[in-house]
């Protein structure tokens, strides 16, 4: 559903955020997007949209070639591409209901947004969308008066308002609790699984990327050099992606990981010690 082909992007200044970046992404398909900071992840998943032009390449999304497009068929694919970026934030003076609905403005009319009528079948999805996400009730509470958590959940449940295909998803967790992350991606994975929806989830955290994300790519300074399953990023993965450092506290949490075989022996050979 998603094709990626030589991507490349140079900024203006002259750095050269992505250098050639090519992967395929199945419908339903959830990854994982990490590597250190300024590896090009936003720049890569902002291309995708073209909220970035990239400087060559092609992105082909449900056969749409997005480089090819006029700025009405921009739109229409656009529309099938929800984001949940940390700066798309909130409208902080409005409610979580005209949050949710300004979601839809894509479909609506100049005049109607601008006086703010909304379809009722808008209206009704919204409410639906709302007690999916755990805001039932919530719907007149001003944007400004929720916790992160909330925050993030009124931005989930914007997303999918226009009904997309594809979620791009800039670091849902970034100013959150730990608990709270779980539970956002918790909540993220669920839906894309009941709506069958592909997601490319930027993400610092290594061990929650990999405890919930079955796939990942590792990005380095503009290049894909890891493409594979959550289970297969170890020591050398990470040491490739992010460069030296014992990594053994984070691959020790890898579900399936290689270091957890050694892990499930540790504690009898600590009792082993122990007992001798
Ligand atoms: N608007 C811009 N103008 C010029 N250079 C930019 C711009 N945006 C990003 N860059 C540069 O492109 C490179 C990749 O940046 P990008 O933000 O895509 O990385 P990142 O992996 O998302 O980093 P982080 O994890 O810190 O958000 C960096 O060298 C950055 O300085």
């Amino acid at each position: 559903m998603l094709e990626l082909q030589g991507l490349e992007k140079r900024y203006a200044t002259g750095d050269l955020a992505l250098k050639g970046v090519s992967l395929q992404l199945g419908a339903g398909e959830v990854v994982g997007l990490i590597g250190p900071s300024g590896a090009g992840k936003s720049s890569l998943i902002r291309c995708i949209n073209r909220l970035v032009v990239p400087s060559a390449g092609s992105v082909v999304f449900d056969g749409v070639d997005m480089g090819r497009q006029n700025a009405r068929g921009l739109r229409a694919a656009r529309r099938r591409i929800g984001m949940i970026f940390q700066e798309y934030a909130l409208v902080e003076r409005l409610t979580v209901m005209e949050n949710l609905l300004s979601g839809r403005l894509g479909y609506t009319g100049f005049w109607a947004s601008w006086f703010r009528r909304f379809d009722a079948r808008d209206i009704e999805r919204a409410f639906g969308l709302l007690e999916r996400v755990g805001l039932a009730g919530m719907e007149d509470k001003r944007a400004d008066a929720l916790s992160g958590g909330q925050r993030q959940r009124v931005g989930i449940a914007r997303a999918l308002m226009q009904d997309p295909r594809l979620l791009l998803v800039d670091e849902p967790t970034a100013s959150l609790d730990p608990k709270t992350s779980r539970q956002v991606m918790r909540l993220l994975l669920e839906l894309c699984q009941e709506r069958g929806l592909a997601a490319i989830v930027n993400i610092h955290d290594v061990v929650l990327a990999t405890e919930y994300l079955p796939r990942i790519i590792g990005l380095r300074a503009g290049t894909v050099v890891y493409d594979g399953p959550a289970s297969g990023v170890d020591q050398r993965v990470l040491t490739h992606i992010y460069g030296d450092e014992d990594w053994s506290a984070i691959t020790r949490q890898i579900p399936g990981g290689a270091a957890q075989a050694d892990e499930t022996l540790a504690p009898a050979l600590a009792l082993q010690e122990a007992a001798a």
